[in-house]
């Protein structure tokens, strides 16, 4: 159970179900805003001596209930594997865009028939390593769905592709500006989702402006491809980043803000945008970018950044702070 949504009584039940009481699994970064020594890097079991109540588990998980709580004394700390099924309910909460920290209460289930025993309890069953192998899985099966010519002010010979995984699940766009060739570098931008800067304008960041940047930039060399990819917030979505910006308010930079909530500073990840280039035909690109990582990232998904394009636009009164703590945590170049 994802920690975010249990109640008194899914508590109670998943105890019933398992035999035994549920602990609490949080990830490594989580763990160390809880000081809790060595967690290991792929998160830790908390089992409370005296049990967990909702109110203790949403003390040690979510920081918008208050200061972490200490650890009770006694509370048994294990490290969890990399490829256990207790740290892939971790990785399905994060893909559910939620909290990443989860109840978790080893059951008796039958080996050979854990679908026919978790449907007879209302459960799914999800093997582990499906769940581990999910973010690389949608990005092989990405494939163009549906495209149409969409004239843009200032970029009117546009076309927006829309890429989806073949069983379902969330969309990328390609933006497709001119005629590129592919036997050229093709200039590209990979932006991520940015509700609050892209479609409001926010002034908290810097995505508003890079994004109509870009598309002036492309249609100003006639010629290229942005990529619209759905990993807002640096990957941990809407909901969560809105809940980094409130600490922020509280006084904590970016990259803190996401260590509380228990993310990485940045959970993105870039084969589908690999995948997508390759699709229409790209593999050499000149990146529009202040970000080094996303240009390694790149490569190591065997695409070739021919060029760091810097993509920078001036700072304002409320993103200043912000765009200096992605210079100085994140190593992005201004
Ligand atoms: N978690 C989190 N995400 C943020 C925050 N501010 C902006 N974002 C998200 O960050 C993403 C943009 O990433 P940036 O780090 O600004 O820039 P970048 O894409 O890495 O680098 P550039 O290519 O140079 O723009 C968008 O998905 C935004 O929603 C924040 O304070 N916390
Ligand atoms: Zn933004």
């Amino acid at each position: 159970m994802t920690a975010e949504g249990v109640d008194a009584a899914a508590l109670a039940r998943l105890g019933g179900i398992a035999g035994t009481a549920p602990s609490l699994l949080v990830t490594a970064r989580r763990a160390s805003v809880l000081h809790l020594a060595a967690p290991g890097p792929h998160g830790v079991r908390l089992t409370l001596p005296d049990g967990l109540t909702v109110e203790r588990l949403r003390l040690l998980a979510d920081p918008a209930a208050g200061d972490a709580a200490p650890v009770p004394p006694g509370t048994s700390v294990e490290p969890l594997a990399a490829d256990s099924g207790a740290g892939a309910s971790v990785i399905l909460a994060k893909v559910a865009r939620l909290l990443p920290a989860t109840l978790a209460a080893p059951c008796p289930v039958p080996a050979l028939d854990a679908a026919d025993w978790a449907r007879a309890r209302d459960l799914t069953a999800v093997a582990a390593e499906d769940v581990l192998a999910h973010h690389e899985t949608a990005a092989r099966a990405l494939r163009p769905v549906g495209e149409a010519r969409v004239p843009l002010e200032g970029a009117e010979d546009t076309r927006v592709v829309a890429f989806r995984p073949v069983d379902g699940g969330i969309e990328h766009l390609a933006i497709v500006i001119g005629r590129p060739d592919p036997a050229g570098p093709v200039l590209a931008r990979i932006h991520s989702e940015c509700f609050t800067g892209d479609l409001l304008g926010s002034l908290r960041c810097d995505c508003g402006e890079q994004l109509r940047g870009a598309i002036q930039a492309i249609a100003a060399e006639g010629a290229g491809v942005l990529l619209y990819l759905a990993q807002e917030g640096r990957g941990i979505g809407l909901v969560n980043k809105l809940r980094a910006y409130s600490l922020q308010d509280g006084g904590l930079d970016t990259v803190e803000a996401n260590e509380q909530l228990g993310f990485d500073d940045d959970e993105r990840i870039y084969s589908p945008a690999a995948e997508i280039l390759r699709h229409l035909g790209f593999e050499r690109v000149r990146l529009m970018t202040n970000n080094p990582r996303k240009v390694s990232a790149l490569a190591r998904h065997r695409l070739e950044v021919v060029e760091r394009v810097p993509h920078t636009f001036p700072a304002n009164a409320y993103n200043l702070g912000y765009l200096r703590a992605k210079a100085r945590r994140s190593g992005h170049l201004f």
